[in-house]
């Protein structure tokens, strides 16, 4: 990448449509992988914050590092260099993870991970149960959850009797269980068919939209990507750095309907042709 378009990358956080999320700043990080003589470069020079209540989303070829970011911010993985922070809070003070910063982090993976043992309910309200919440309390917050992600009803069914796009929604309501400042959410719908997938993206937008979350979310689809995102971050092939840093600027809330207009397709287009170029 050249000096301009180095310059051209955005980094401070854009404006964002709620305000109540956590902001995150990454400073420096990068991630090498193995033993220091026949280690791996995933990811470098990552510099960016992003904005209280943002919906970042990440974009990139098949190992670009976008899953390695998300551990990092995450924090399942301490970047071997550089810094995060979470609301002006280290994420790390040495090699201890900052528990309170934790507190602010809710995480959500492609695969729904459900403990098949426990009702939908009782999956839910775990990360409740675990800080000591009363089950009365923990009911309450469950039933307000499943209202939120759209399967009231379904609080005293097992796992395996919902569909994928149903679990999906359980281990959303499972994630903002604590009420996070920030949602992160590892191609969380990867596994979904088309059209369930577009019916959970109108979902997600209109979630975020009432929590007030920061959303980061890692997804291999360009349509995704511009239908959820307040900025696009894309990463270049391995070692991953910030290629290009896109704000999208349609009107909130975006319908489905939106994505067959000009502006949608423009941006689309741009994304692609960039990808293409790492091809
Ligand atoms: N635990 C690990 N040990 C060694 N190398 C790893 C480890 N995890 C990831 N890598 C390497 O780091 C690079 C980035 O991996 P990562 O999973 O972050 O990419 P990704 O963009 O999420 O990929 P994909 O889109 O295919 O899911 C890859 O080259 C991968 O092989």
């Amino acid at each position: 990448m050249s000096v301009t378009e180095k310059a051209a990358i955005q980094t401070t956080a854009a404006p964002t449509t709620g305000a109540r999320g956590a902001g995150i700043k990454l400073a420096g990080v990068e991630q090498r992988y193995g033993d220091p003589k026949s280690s791996v470069l995933a990811l470098t020079d990552v510099n960016l914050e992003i904005g209280k209540g943002e919906f970042l989303v990440l974009l990139g070829p098949s190992g670009c590092g976008k899953t390695t970011l998300m551990r990092i911010i995450a924090g399942l993985l301490k970047s071997t260099s550089g810094k995060v922070e979470i609301d002006g809070q280290p994420l790390w003070n040495g090699n201890r993870r900052n528990d309170k910063v934790m507190e602010e982090l809710g995480v959500v993976f492609q695969d729904a991970n459900m403990f098949p043992w426990l009702t939908i309910e009782d999956n839910i309200a775990l990360p409740l149960k675990l800080r000591g919440v009363s089950k009365t309390e923990r009911r309450k917050r469950a039933s307000e959850l499943c209202e939120l992600v759209g399967i009231k009803g379904f609080e005293k069914r097992w796992p395996r009797e919902l569909s994928g796009g149903m679990r999906q929604r359980a281990a959303i309501a499972r994630a903002l269980s604590c009420k996070p400042q920030i949602l992160l959410m590892d191609e969380p719908f990867g596994a979904l068919d088309a059209m369930t997938r577009e019916q959970m993206n109108l979902e997600l937008q209109r979630i975020w939209m009432e929590s007030g979350c920061t959303v980061v979310l890692v997804t291999h689809s360009i349509r995704e990507a511009v239908f959820l995102a307040d900025r696009v971050l894309l990463l270049s092939p391995r070692p991953g750095r910030m290629d290009t840093l896109k704000t999208i600027e349609i009107a909130r809330p975006r319908s489905a309907y939106d994505q067959s207009t000009p502006e949608f397709q423009a941006y689309e287009l741009e994304l692609r042709k960039r990808l293409d170029t790492f091809a």
